[in-house]
């Protein structure tokens, strides 16, 4: 570098000091002018050095950049990528969103042992801790529960369309809510509303449209019809009443496509930064306008089945006395100052079931679906232990075959499978917490205040220091001892949440699962459409992409009597 030279260039003390000072002052202007055309040499000169001091600026700039970037891509090695001036390690995580999100986390995450500090542009809320140390899972889910809500930004994001429902809630809130629904999940009558409302589901509804498609031989979007049924499914559970978007034609129902809708444009609130999409809303404009518009479809619906209800209780119908789905249970309930809940928190509950029991066992299984497809010695374990059940029954083995609850529980092999898939494809691949005090995570990583903490799922099912050398690999075995299906840690496993905010809905979802995939695999041969292309989707539930396009093929009576004989 050469820098030095031009503060010991003796010409420079010749120089007026406006030559060293920019500046607009006209006589300085006229004296410039002055000294130039009386010395020709010297404007020659002068040119030549300001010319020279130029490149030496530019020349400034060049090492700056050099040293920045040198400096930025070192970081690396220390925090995981390289961290930009004034915009941290933005760059990187664009380049991630162009990709596969959860593969780039899982990558660094590997790196980095388990956890790394995301730094965003100084100016905006990017700053987070993001980990998948099942140390630090069980701290911030379970033994420092209270110092770990889900915190304001979390809430603000998500209220318009879910309000204070449970998922959205923290405290009090969120506690009253949880007991209420805690004791219906595990009564007798909740248990039987979700087996009988699934057995329609599954043989009245589900089983034509495949046989149709079938019949027409051609493929069908599993992954949509999963969602269906698993809309129709949860709608009876929270609202007691059935939308009927699983039927055959798959017609379009108005509030399923609002829900939809309304997820949709609610993720992009979690991508743009606040202030935009707070003006966006101020101003109803953009996926604002769209979300308002969808809101308010979800809300119509909501409304109308909460009136219909109060009037049925009011009367004491019939229906009202046998009903067991969530909104008439909270209907019969009252609040702190005994009074009855207000609609809008009714609306809130029920919606926020909807979303916690639509996208998350469809999508499960869909992946549940592909991974069978690509390893067919597990398809076909999976139908020996059907058929093995099935010819256990005590002569009561006609078709059509339909399983009953002692037996899905029995399903161990099949259990281990969706598991398998939910380890590798959870259904929330990253969760979000917010730090209340500062804190100390067990590896020693400090929390400040107010910081958000993003725990990785997805990226848990592929740590060879959890799950050791073959994580990547599709196992069920893993989870079977003699057989016997058996539960891992919830914070090694974390599909499911952990600790006091623990899925309310995990057994129903394993029923539910279970039984679906039964019923399919004992009656088809599900093959994926050859080519079809398969990614997750950017959402907060792990959607495929593409969806999953499929053909169906039905059992061979002899592949069966293979099975059931033996
Ligand atoms: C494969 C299926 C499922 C998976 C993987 C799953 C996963 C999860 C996860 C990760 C959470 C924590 C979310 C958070 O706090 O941010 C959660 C919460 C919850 N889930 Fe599930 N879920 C499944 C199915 C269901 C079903 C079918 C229902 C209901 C019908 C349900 C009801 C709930 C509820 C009510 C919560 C909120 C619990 C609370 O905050 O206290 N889930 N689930």
């Amino acid at each position: 570098m050469h820098i030095p030279r031009i503060t010991h260039d003796p010409m420079q003390h010749k120089l007026p000091y406006y030559f060293h000072t920019p500046t607009t002052h006209s006589h300085i202007m006229n004296n410039q002018f002055t000294n130039i055309t009386s010395n020709s040499s010297s404007f020659s000169l002068f040119f030549s050095k300001s010319m020279a001091g130029e490149l030496q600026i530019l020349e400034i700039f060049l090492a700056i950049g050099v040293f920045v970037i040198v400096h930025s891509l070192r970081q690396k090695k220390h925090y995981g990528l390289p961290v930009w001036p004034f915009v941290g390690m933005l760059p990187s995580l664009v380049v991630g969103l162009r990709h596969n999100l959860y593969e780039w986390l899982t990558d660094i995450i590997n790196r980095q042992n388990g956890t790394f500090r995301f730094k965003g542009p100084w100016f905006s809320s990017l700053q987070c801790v993001v980990t998948s140390d099942p140390r630090n899972l069980e701290h911030l889910l379970k033994t420092k529960f209270t110092n770990f809500p889900k915190g304001g930004y979390f809430r603000n994001s998500l209220r318009d369309l879910l309000g204070d429902g449970i998922f959205n809630a923290d405290d009090e809130t969120w506690q009253r809510q949880r007991k209420t629904a805690s004791i219906e999940f595990h009564s007798a009558r909740f248990r039987q509303l979700t087996a009988e409302s699934l057995l329609e589901l599954v043989h009245k509804r589900l089983l034509p449209v495949l046989d149709e498609s079938l019949q027409k031989n051609i493929s069908i979007d599993l992954q949509d019809v999963l969602l269906r049924l698993t809309f129709d499914n949860v709608c009876m559970i929270a609202f007691g009443v059935d939308p009927g978007c699983l039927s055959l034609g798959l017609p379009e129902i108005p509030f399923a496509q609002a829900f939809e809708n309304a997820t949709e444009a609610t993720v992009l609130r979690f991508v743009s930064p606040t202030c935009v999409w707070k003006t966006l809303r101020y101003l109803n404009m953009g996926p604002e306008k769209a979300l308002k518009e969808s809101i308010t479809g979800v809300n119509k619906f909501a409304d109308e089945v909460i009136r219909t209800r109060k009037k049925e209780l009011a009367l004491q119908d019939e229906n009202s006395k046998q009903r067991s789905d969530l909104l008439t249970v909270f209907m019969r309930l009252k609040d702190e100052n005994r009074q009855p809940f207000s609609d809008k928190f009714l609306r809130d509950i029920c919606v926020n079931f909807i979303l916690a029991g639509r996208d998350t066992s469809s999508v499960a299984l869909s992946w549940f679906f592909w991974l069978i497809n690509q390893n067919p010695e597990i398809e076909e374990k999976i139908l020996a232990e059907i058929c093995r059940l099935i010819s256990e029954r005590n002569g009561d083995n006609k078709e059509p075959i339909i399983f009953q609850p002692e037996e899905i529980k029995r399903m161990d092999y099949l259990q281990a499978a969706i598991s398998e898939a939910l380890r590798l494809y959870p259904s929330v691949p990253v969760d979000h917490k917010e730090v209340v005090e500062d804190d100390v995570f067990p590896d020693g990583t400090v929390l400040k205040k107010g910081t958000k903490v993003i725990y990785a799922i997805y990226a848990m099912g592929r740590m060879e220091a959890i799950w050791g050398k073959d994580c990547r690999e599709y196992k069920p075995e893993r989870w079977l001892r003699d057989g016997r299906f058996m539960n891992e840690s919830a914070y090694k496993f974390t599909a499911f949440n952990g600790g006091p905010r623990l899925c309310l809905g995990k057994d129903f979802a394993y029923y539910q699962m279970k039984f679906v995939a039964a019923s399919m695999i004992y009656r088809y041969h599900v093959k994926v459409a050859q080519d079809h292309p398969v990614e997750p989707k950017l959402a907060l539930t792990m959607y495929m992409k593409h969806g999953l396009k499929v053909n169906l093929i039905r059992r061979d009576q002899a592949e069966l009597q293979k099975h059931l004989g033996g």
